[in-house]
């Protein structure tokens, strides 16, 4: 019998459709912009020299063979996923004047998108952790050389903290660091199986380092958790005596990252590889305190803001994905009619999609952005920790990087999830990118501070400012001033055309205030007949509900401010409606805290909805250019249904070409 060609030809067939040029519908989109797509990447990127840095930087990697991928990374196993990532690492690392490796905001995670993709792998925690620990934690004097060891490689680290029993709970870590000032040493040890680390990033295969975080025992007294510098593997990266170690197994998503376990026996280091920039223990054992108990804690609050911006992005790419697949998302395929006879439309245009798509491209906007001046604070706040010993700015900055942090990675989880499933079954699919980029946010939930324990601490500082406020002498953060302000009994919002800013403001901030306040009643009630600690895990949900809100209550009024500096008036009117469409969404989305006492009226409800109605229709047109200006080009997107020419369906067939089943 004749045998049928095989997929492979048949799939060759179908290569000859693929269209020269872009598709038709999505040029008519990006013709139809009302702003200058330029102007407004520059707004996006605050000026063009991030742009231009941007293009070159995709230039390098595009002209660089040894960033090229033989095999397409969705159809690899573990092991070659693991080889591919080191591959690529080992090339990114031996080229790094290519970027400003400091900039950890724009250039460096543009370069790791660029040559690796969304993946955590085998020096994410080096540099994203372990680098940073060594920055935060070490005397100015020896900074000098474990930064030159890692800068020659000869040092690959990871910041072992978690245990197999806790990782939230810090306090009750169990490993431990007991000092013997007869050798001058540390022993690390671990006592129990709980004791185990678990989850570092980077341990199981490839880190001959790690900053560990240990109970300190010196002079028969417990001290707290510390972190120390801790050898683990030998030149020929052979675990050194006393040390056991492996990778975990494989995981939700970044499994190109070999996260590992750690078992210490009774392991030895010397004195100086505690990290005592900020608290010290003598040859003697004798043993010195930080200036605020917290400052070990530095380099997550670090890493929290770095986080927030990375989440943004990939909220921002997986909207690029949606509207442009939404803009071409027709023709052969239709999905029904608008108006009977009239053919059948681009999905894009339904009011429930535009509604899917476009309060996720507002929300990826503004928490994006406002980090740049974050990163600032932080810069400042550990000056004046450094200089002055001035911790007065510390518990705002942990406040804000934990509350910011907690609120949007689910925000950017949850945005994934509902753009992925705006585009049908071919969302499902490895080739949208969206698993991928949906296992990588989500695992930002719960890493670098569990989600609703960062809230707890966000509602901890707000519980501490409602009683100053009650108190009639409150010291106020410049993020919590709005706290003091007199109540406020009827909502100002009106028509998305004619209210102001202020007026969005002002409920924001009246809402959150009741919230506050109204919680910290209910604390200080139960507090009469509980215990503190009783008290406080009964009105928990409500102490998450205040926290968050003070979170969004933040980013909306960062997001006005944000659109006001933007000098290009046609680019300015758009991402203000953007900004009022965020405002809107979160209005209807809390509409019961924002009605709670007749505050806002039904009427003032029902205008927000149509609000809504009419500010997807306005920023329709526009859609597909907004999500051009985010710049993200197509290897950075990784993504076939949001490629930029709109050559969805060929593209798909080309992909599914290089699946292992079809070779023979
Ligand atoms: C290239 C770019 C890529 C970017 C991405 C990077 C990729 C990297 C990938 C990353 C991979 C993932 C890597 C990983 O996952 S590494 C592992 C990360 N682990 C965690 O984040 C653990 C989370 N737990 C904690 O941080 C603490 O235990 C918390 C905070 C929960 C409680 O703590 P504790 O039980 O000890 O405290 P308390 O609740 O009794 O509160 C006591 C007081 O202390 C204050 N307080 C607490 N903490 C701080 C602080 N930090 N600064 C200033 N102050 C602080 C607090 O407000 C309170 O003040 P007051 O109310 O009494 O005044
Ligand atoms: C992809 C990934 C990478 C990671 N990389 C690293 C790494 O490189 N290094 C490292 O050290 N760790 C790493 N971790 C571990 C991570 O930091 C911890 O998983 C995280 O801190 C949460 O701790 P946990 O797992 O103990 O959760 P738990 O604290 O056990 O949380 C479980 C549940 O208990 C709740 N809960 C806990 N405490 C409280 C409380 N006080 N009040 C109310 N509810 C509470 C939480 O909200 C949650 O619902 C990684 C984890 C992941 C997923």
């Amino acid at each position: 019998m004749e045998r049928d060609s095989s997929p492979s030809d048949q799939f060759h067939r179908y290569k000859n459709l693929i269209q020269n040029g872009d598709n038709p519908d999505i040029t008519k989109e990006r013709q139809g912009a009302s702003f200058n797509l330029y102007n407004m990447q520059c707004f996006v990127y605050e000026n063009d020299h991030k742009l231009q840095r941007r293009q070159e930087i995709l230039e390098f990697v595009e002209s660089h063979r040894e960033f090229d991928d033989p095999v397409h990374p969705h159809f690899l196993n573990r092991d070659e996923q693991i080889d591919r990532a080191t591959r690529k690492c080992l090339a990114m690392v031996d080229n790094l004047d290519a970027i400003d490796v400091t900039d950890y905001f724009d250039e460096a995670p543009l370069y790791q998108l660029l040559t690796i993709g969304r993946e955590l792998h085998c020096l994410s925690l080096h540099y994203g952790m372990f680098l940073p620990t060594i920055q935060v934690h070490t005397e100015k004097s020896l900074i000098l050389g474990p930064f030159q060891m890692a800068a020659s490689k000869a040092i690959l680290g990871t910041f072992a903290q978690t245990e197999l029993g806790h990782g939230s709970n810090l306090s009750k870590l169990e490993t431990t660091a007991t000092y013997d000032a007869t050798t001058k040493e540390f022993v690390i040890h671990t006592p129990t199986m709980s004791a185990g680390k678990w989850w570092p990033g980077g341990l199981g295969k490839s880190a001959n380092y790690a900053a560990v975080m240990a109970q300190l025992y010196t002079s028969g007294e417990s001290k707290g958790p510390h972190l120390f510098m801790v050898q683990l593997r030998d030149n020929a990266h052979a675990p050194l005596p006393g040390v056991t170690v492996g990778d975990i197994g494989p995981k939700l998503g970044n499994n190109a990252n070999d996260n590992g376990f750690l078992i210490f026996d009774h392991y030895r280091i010397p004195r100086r590889n505690m990290f005592m920039k900020y608290s010290k223990v003598e040859a003697d054992g004798t043993y010195i305190p930080p200036p605020h108990a917290k400052l070990g804690f530095g380099a997550m609050v670090l890493v929290r803001l770095l986080m927030i911006r990375d989440q943004t992005c990939q909220l921002g790419a997986a909207a690029v994905i949606a509207i442009r697949y939404s803009a071409v998302r027709h023709s052969a395929v239709r999905q029904g009619e608008i108006n009977e006879g009239e053919g059948e439309v681009q999905i894009l245009d339904y009011r429930t999609q535009q509604y899917r798509l476009l309060p996720q491209l507002a929300r990826s906007f503004p928490s994006s952005q406002r980090m740049r001046s974050r990163n600032s604070t932080s810069k400042y706040v550990t000056k004046q920790i450094n200089n002055n010993a001035n911790m007065e700015l510390l518990p705002e900055l942990h406040a804000l990087s934990s509350g910011l942090k907690a609120v949007i990675t689910w925000e950017v989880a949850q945005g994934i999830e509902q753009l992925r499933l705006s585009c049908g079954g071919h969302g499902y699919s490895r080739a949208s990118a969206f698993p991928d980029m949906y296992a990588y946010a989500v695992g930002g939930c719960t890493y670098e501070g569990e989600n609703i324990v960062m809230l707890l601490q966000v509602a901890r500082f707000l519980m501490m400012i409602a009683k100053e406020v009650r108190s009639g002498n409150p010291k106020l953060a410049e993020i919590a001033e709005y706290i003091a302000k007199p109540d406020a009994v009827t909502a100002r919002i009106s028509s998305w055309k004619t209210c102001s800013d202020e007026d969005i403001i002002h409920d924001f901030e009246a809402v959150t205030r009741k919230l506050i306040f109204a919680t910290f009643d209910r604390l200080t009630t139960l507090e009469r007949t509980m215990k503190k600690k009783e008290a406080w895990n009964a009105c928990s949900i409500d102490l998450c509900k205040a926290a968050r809100m003070h979170v969004k209550t933040y980013l909306v009024k960062n997001f006005l401010a944000r659109v006001r500096t933007c000098e290009d008036p046609a680019s300015r009117t758009v991402m203000h409606t953007l900004a009022k469409l965020y405002a809107f969404d979160l209005i209807s989305g809390g509409g019961g805290h924002f009605m709670k006492g007749g505050f806002l009226s039904e009427k003032q409800f029902n205008e927000v909805q149509l609000g809504i109605y009419e500010m997807l229709a306005a920023i329709r047109p526009d859609s597909v250019a907004l999500a051009d200006s985010w710049a993200i080009s197509d290897l950075e997107l990784r993504s076939v249904l949001g490629r930029r020419d709109g050559n969805v369906y060929p593209a798909l067939l080309e992909w599914a070409q290089q699946s292992p089943l079809n070779q023979n």
